[in-house]
């Protein structure tokens, strides 16, 4: 996939011109639009100020405007007019391109990050940045022509001011540098504000995930249900509205001081007009200008709440990139590398993996859960279980098989090559999977790839064939009880036609019919087809099923049994019992 939306690399907290630069980068696929966008924008607005000394002209001619000063007119207005409306339109094509780069940048960074990355920062936290942060940043960058032109409708008005009278010039510009300075220090707090906004937006989608996938267990749970409603997500709007209302309060006081000065410096100027025997044409011409441009100078300054946001959207969108630094070479658009194949085994050897500790700090001593060294082959067409209790590391261990995770020490090797971190991508396309987490698509095998002929007959062998029909290589339906949706995974699994097909306790949830079924019919026919099965199981009735029954505890392997001898196996040499 193209990565041509460069996200920030400074950090717009300590540099000034991070945002800018950023911003800048990111209009950079589409300058040409922006550029001429701008350049009509600006034109329009010097047109404006040339527009305005007209007028001033024509009501200060004694002797009435002739034909010459109205084509002029006409042609200013033109001009104004027209150049306005294509900066508006070029502005909003490219806010619309930028906008949906940046979505597909993020989703891509996602699809790209590191499985271990995706799973610290937590659901609620991409999609408040997928919502929030590419809101914040569109609002901004929307409108950065329009912010162009209105600085060039100023700085032309300005202009026209210096000519008909600098020091009253110098007067307009020590107000607006009181201005500036006001709002200056609002801003400052402001941002406070605007930083526990952003950080409530995460709670805020914290609580609408509590309130949705929590739903049934709310519906029971009145004193939970309340707290939730009460005290969490009203505690996140609550906090968003007054921050936000505490932010906007400030801005329309510093806004209320410079409309003040402004006014200010249009009732000195016609207090000294007399004194300063000022000509009435300075005198009119400064009342129209000032008057007119404080229309492009609120513009700027209005500008400033939008612009505070998105350097915070920007500061959090460079953290999350940050945490998903060293992304793997991972194929979006273009079709991946090759299709390895499963000749012999998959072997794990002297495969590390520890979790980092789950108080950073350090405070608790406890450091993060290590599976390994974990010697282990899979060989193709076995089926092979991986039991242990709880937390014994079975489901890490096959993130690790998988390539899920990199291992931090030994190699996995496929046929007896080791699988180099750039044909890891590759290699996981070795593999089917139903983790207990697993995501049903309904879209049926590998898309693109069409349908295996038998997969009708396999939802009957399913048991679900009177629920779900396959419907141009979807699933009719997906509202199904728990136990007939995890069918449906495993008909995905199956339809992928990938030579390795991992179960996490696909049983789990089965009836014992049908628990029956999947151990001593639809794994030994997977296993006919070739493929090596690797299931993480409780289920010790059917342990007789595996060809090798690997004993997970403590994160290492305490020892393989193979069906026949029912003793540890060779190839557990080297594992010692925890
Ligand atoms: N995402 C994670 N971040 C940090 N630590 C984790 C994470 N996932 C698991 N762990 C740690 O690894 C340990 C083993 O987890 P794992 O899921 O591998 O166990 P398991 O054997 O599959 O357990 P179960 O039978 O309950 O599914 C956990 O007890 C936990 O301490």
């Amino acid at each position: 996939m193209n990565d041509s939306i460069p996200l920030p690399g400074g950090d717009p907290a300590r540099d000034r011109f991070a945002l800018l630069r950023a911003a800048l980068r990111l209009l950079r696929p589409f300058w040409p639009a922006t550029l001429a966008a701008t350049l009509l924008g600006a034109a329009g607005g010097l047109a404006t100020a040339a527009l305005l000394a007209q007028v001033n002209r024509g009501l200060q001619a004694a002797d009435g405007v002739g034909a010459g000063f109205l084509l002029a007119f006409a042609g200013l207005c033109g001009l104004s007019v027209l150049g306005k409306a294509a900066a508006g339109v070029g502005n909003s094509l490219v806010g619309q391109k930028l906008v949906a780069a940046l979505r597909k940048d993020i989703a891509a960074r996602i699809l790209r990050a590191p499985i271990a990355a995706i799973e610290r920062q937590r659901t609620h936290r991409l999609v408040a940045s997928l919502v929030n942060d590419v809101e914040a940043v569109s609002i901004f960058t929307f409108n950065v022509s329009g912010y162009a032109v209105a600085l060039t409708v100023t700085l032309g008005c300005f202009g026209y001011l210096l000519a008909l009278s600098p020091a009253l010039l110098l007067l307009v510009l020590l107000a607006v540098a009181a201005g500036m300075l006001v709002t200056h220090h609002a801003r400052r707090a402001w941002m406070v504000d605007y930083t526990d906004v952003r950080d409530a937006q995460d709670d805020l989608q914290k609580q609408y995930r509590a309130i949705t996938e929590g739903a049934k267990e709310l519906r029971v749970d009145r004193p939970r249900r309340r707290r939730v409603f009460e005290v969490l997500l009203g505690g996140a709007v609550d906090r968003i509205a007054s921050r936000k209302s505490h932010a906007m309060r400030l801005f329309w006081t510093a806004d209320a001081v410079g409309s003040g000065l402004f006014f200010l410096v249009i009732g000195i100027m016609l207090l000294l007009r007399d004194r300063l025997a000022l000509e009435p044409a300075v005198v009119s011409g400064f009342a129209i200008v000032l008057l007119y441009v404080k229309g492009p100078l609120d513009q700027l300054v209005g500008a400033l709440p939008a612009l505070g946001q998105a350097q915070i959207a920007f500061r959090r969108v460079a953290r999350l990139a940050a945490d998903f630094d060293g992304h793997e070479p991972v194929a979006l658009v273009e079709p991946g590398g090759q299709t390895p194949e499963l000749c012999r085994s998959i072997a794990l050897d002297g495969v590390c993996y520890a979790y980092p500790p789950a108080d950073p700090a350090g405070e608790d001593g406890r450091p993060g859960f290590a599976v390994g060294p974990i010697d282990l082959e899979i060989r193709r067409g076995e089926i092979l279980f991986i039991v242990g209790a709880n937390g014994s590391g079975k489901t890490t261990l096959i993130k690790l098989l998988l390539g899920l995770y990199p291992p931090q020490a030994g190699v996995i090797r496929l046929d007896g090559q080791p699988v180099a971190e750039e044909a890891r991508d590759d290699y996981r396309q070795l593999f089917a999977t139903v983790f207990t987490d697993y995501f049903l698509f309904d879209e049926v095998g590998t898309p693109g790839a069409g349908l295996p002929p038998e997969a009708e007959r396999y939802l009957e062998r399913l048991d679900i064939a009177h629920k779900v029909s396959l419907r141009d290589g979807v699933f009719s339906t997906t509202d199904l009880s728990t136990g007939q949706r995890k069918r449906l995974a495993l008909l995905n699994a199956w339809a992928a036609g990938r030579p390795v097909i991992v179960f996490d306790e696909w049983a789990a949830d089965q009836d014992p019919g049908f628990r029956h079924l999947f151990y001593t019919e639809l794994l030994p026919d997977l296993r006919r087809q070739g493929r090596a099965l690797v299931v993480i199981s409780h289920d010790d009735r059917y342990f007789g099923v595996a060809d090798r029954v690997v004993h997970m505890a403590g994160g290492g392997i305490a020892r393989v049994c193979t069906q026949a001898a029912e003793g540890p196996d060779d190839s557990a040499a080297g594992n010692a019992e925890r």
